[in-house]
Order: C-alpha cells, then sequence, then structure tokens
C-alpha cells in the first residue's frame, strides 16, 4: 500500500489566500498570499476572483520549485454548499455547481473547490474538501429565528474552531467530546461557537449580518432601519450586500479591515479608532456571554483565535469581559491548513471513506 502523499492544501479567506504543501503530516511549503482590497475590488463578485486567485496560486508554486505534477491530491476549504455534516467530501458535479452559484451565499471558500477541482483535474488525481463553512450541529432550539420565513443558519469557520478545539483539548489531556468549550474565531469575518461535547450547537451566523462586527463585516445590524435603507431607492442590493460582508466593520469605519493598522492608529493617538476598536473587542465578549448562556453556564474553557488573536491589546480587552465565565486560551492564527491536510491524509490513508456531496437534509422541520 502506497504510504508516501504530498497534498496541495488551498484556503482561500475573505482577505488572503494561503497554500500549503504537505509531505505526509510535514509541512514542506506555506505561503500566506495577502490579498490588497484594490486587487479584490476590480472583481463585482468573489467567483470572478478564481482565475486571479488560482493563477497566483500556480505562480507560487513555481517560484517556490515545487512540481506539483508529483501531488497525490488537491485540498480546498469548502464553501457555502447545501448544509452538510462534517468530514472529508470529494468534489463532484453537483458540489461544483453548488460552489458555482453559492448555493448558501457568496464567500472566498466557494472558490478553494473549484481551484483544487481544476488543478486536480490536470493531474488525474483526486480533489476534496473538508469540514466546509455550513457544517451544521446546531440544536433545533437554535435555528428559530423569531421570524418564521428565515431560520438561522450555522455558517461559521467549522474547520478552525474544530481543530482548534480538539487542539485545546489535547493540550489539557481531555477528549473534545467529553468536554463544553466556546471558541472565538476572529478573522476577517467573526463567530462564536458553543461547542458541547464535540457538536457546535449554537454559533452566530458569521457571514450574513449575525453577530459581532468584524474587520470587514458588520455583524447584526439594526433590521428596521437596513429594511428601510434597502428600499431607499438610493442603492443596488450588491452595493448593500458590501457594506455588510467586505465593507462593513472596521473596514465601514476605518477603511481599513487590517488590525495592525488600526493598532498603529491607536498607538498615534486617533481616539475614533480606539473606540471602534475597543466596541469590536466589546461586542465578541458580549457573543461569548451569550454562548455561555447556551451552555447553562457549563464552560469548561474559552478559546481566542484567528488573525486578531496576535493582538494582546484586543485580547485583553475581551477578557477583562469574560474572565468570571472559564478560564481564556489564546491559540493566535489558525490551523486550517495542517486540519485539511489531516482529512485528506485520512481519505488517503484508508482511514475514512469519503463522504458523497450531498449526503444528509438537515433542520428542515424549522
Ligand atoms: N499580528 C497581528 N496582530 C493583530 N492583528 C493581526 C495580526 N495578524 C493578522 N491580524 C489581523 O487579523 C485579521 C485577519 O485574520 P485572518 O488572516 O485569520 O483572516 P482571513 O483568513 O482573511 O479571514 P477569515 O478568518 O474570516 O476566513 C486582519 O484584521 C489582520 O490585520
Ligand atoms: C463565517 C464563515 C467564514 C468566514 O467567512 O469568515
Amino acid at each position: 500500500m502506497q504510504d508516501q502523499f504530498r497534498n496541495l492544501i488551498i484556503n482561500p479567506g475573505s482577505t488572503s489566500t494561503k497554500i500549503g504543501v504537505f509531505d505526509n503530516d510535514s509541512c514542506i511549503f506555506e505561503k500566506t498570499i495577502r490579498h490588497h482590497p484594490d486587487d479584490l475590488d476590480q472583481f463585482s463578485t468573489i467567483i470572478e476572483q478564481y482565475a486571479y486567485r488560482k493563477r497566483i496560486i500556480l505562480e507560487q508554486l513555481d517560484y517556490e520549485g515545487i512540481n506539483i505534477s508529483k501531488l497525490s491530491a488537491v485540498c480546498g476549504r469548502g464553501g457555502l454548499l447545501q448544509a452538510i455534516q462534517g468530514g472529508t467530501y470529494q468534489v463532484n458535479e453537483q458540489m461544483l455547481s453548488d460552489l458555482k452559484i453559492g448555493y448558501n451565499g457568496e464567500h472566498a471558500s466557494n472558490l478553494g473547490g473549484i481551484i483544487a477541482n481544476e488543478i486536480a483535474t490536470g493531474l488525474n488525481i483526486p480533489a476534496y474538501i473538508v469540514d466546509p463553512v455550513v457544517v451544521d450541529e446546531l440544536d433545533d432550539i437554535a435555528r428559530y429565528s423569531g421570524f418564521a420565513k428565515i431560520p438561522r443558519k450555522s455558517i461559521f469557520h467549522a474547520l478552525n474552531q474544530k481543530a482548534v478545539a480538539r487542539k485545546v483539548a489535547t493540550d489539557l489531556q481531555q477528549k473534545y467530546e467529553h468536554m463544553n468549550l466556546i471558541v472565538a474565531h476572529m478573522g476577517g469575518g467573526i463567530s462564536v461557537g458553543a461547542h458541547k461535547q464535540g457538536k457546535v450547537i449554537d454559533v452566530n451566523n458569521g457571514l450574513h449580518g449575525e453577530g459581532p462586527f468584524s474587520p470587514e463585516r458588520a455583524g447584526t445590524v439594526p433590521a428596521g432601519d437596513l429594511i428601510d435603507l434597502c428600499f431607499s431607492g438610493e442603492y443596488f442590493r450588491e452595493e448593500i450586500m458590501k457594506m455588510v460582508v467586505g465593507h462593513g466593520g472596521l473596514m465601514g469605519y476605518l477603511e481599513t479591515s487590517d488590525a495592525r493598522e488600526v493598532e498603529k492608529r491607536i498607538a498615534a493617538g486617533d481616539n475614533r479608532a480606539k473606540a471602534i476598536y475597543e466596541a469590536m473587542a466589546y461586542q465578541i465578549a458580549k457573543e461569548i456571554g451569550s454562548a455561555s448562556a447556551v451552555l447553562s453556564g457549563k464552560v469548561d474553557v474559552i478559546v481566542l483565535t484567528g488573525g486578531l488573536a496576535y493582538g494582546k491589546e484586543f485580547t485583553d480587552m475581551i477578557i477583562k469581559r469574560i474572565d468570571w465565565i472559564a478560564d481564556t486560551v489564546v491559540y493566535p492564527g489558525e490551523d486550517e491548513l495542517k486540519a485539511l491536510n489531516e482529512g485528506v491524509l485520512r481519505i488517503l490513508r484508508d482511514e475514512e471513506v469519503p463522504k458523497t456531496y450531498p449526503n444528509t437534509l438537515i433542520g428542515k422541520g424549522v
């Protein structure tokens, strides 16, 4: 049986594309390609960024002298597909079609499966996605929004939240399936998940206007005022959507989604930047408090992760409001490339069978 595998892993985020090449479990090359807002703004939809991001990935691999003909598999972070169980899925026609139309909306990770498939097809190797943003383990009680026509959806950083939660459990010498954790993923978007014994039973829809505002998203906004804005006759649908996802949050207030730039402005005495940065921390703390109620206060540990967790002053602002709930641990950045590779290796090593998309109907009764 073959036991040497080389995998290319592609993780398109809202503000960056992360790529990695793994020889079995070892990462031999990793790169975060940060996209300037002007580069992304030339495209009116995310799916139109496909050729631009694929070209940059291939150029980068070429520049590093990585011969892609030696690859065993290509894996992309999965996108806004139909709600599905967690796991590793082989890319198929139905999936490609749902990624292209954005079954549950527009998202950078819709590009992951498409770019992975394109590269893999040319090499005659398989393409996979692992734990996409639509992994849905919500308790049914969490599905009610209060508006019968609009059930809540589970759209969050499932891959990193699950991977980091497992790592924290291992580091605490416990089993993820035996713990209650609150995980706040704080990247370009922010999601705060209530993990109860291995399942994310509630989480804010970190993409389409629920929860804290983030570097580039508005989070929860007053519904009535938003409706008035939509019907003011002043904006097209895409313009309003962009104000909520992409140009909301820090970007909307401060015209940058880069928290490091915001920290520089604060250090230079910009009090408005300071107030807005503090408000983002405040809203994250509030969401964590809400998740603690979901877990009836039985919280073993709170985890802060994602790019924003590198900011010590930022995490301190959150921790001072939540330290009465449980201990907080900070795992900055994310482990998504590693988690994707592990999902692929489980298939290549015959430890798991890939799931077939779409494999389930979830939450249809609510
Ligand atoms: N060292 C750092 N200190 C403070 N903030 C940082 C640091 N590094 C990155 N960030 C901030 O983290 C945010 C981006 O996080 P990340 O790279 O996890 O997002 P992404 O992958 O593009 O999006 P998402 O996580 O939503 O998929 C940006 O606001 C960035 O400025
Ligand atoms: C909320 C899904 C992941 C992301 O876009 O940040």
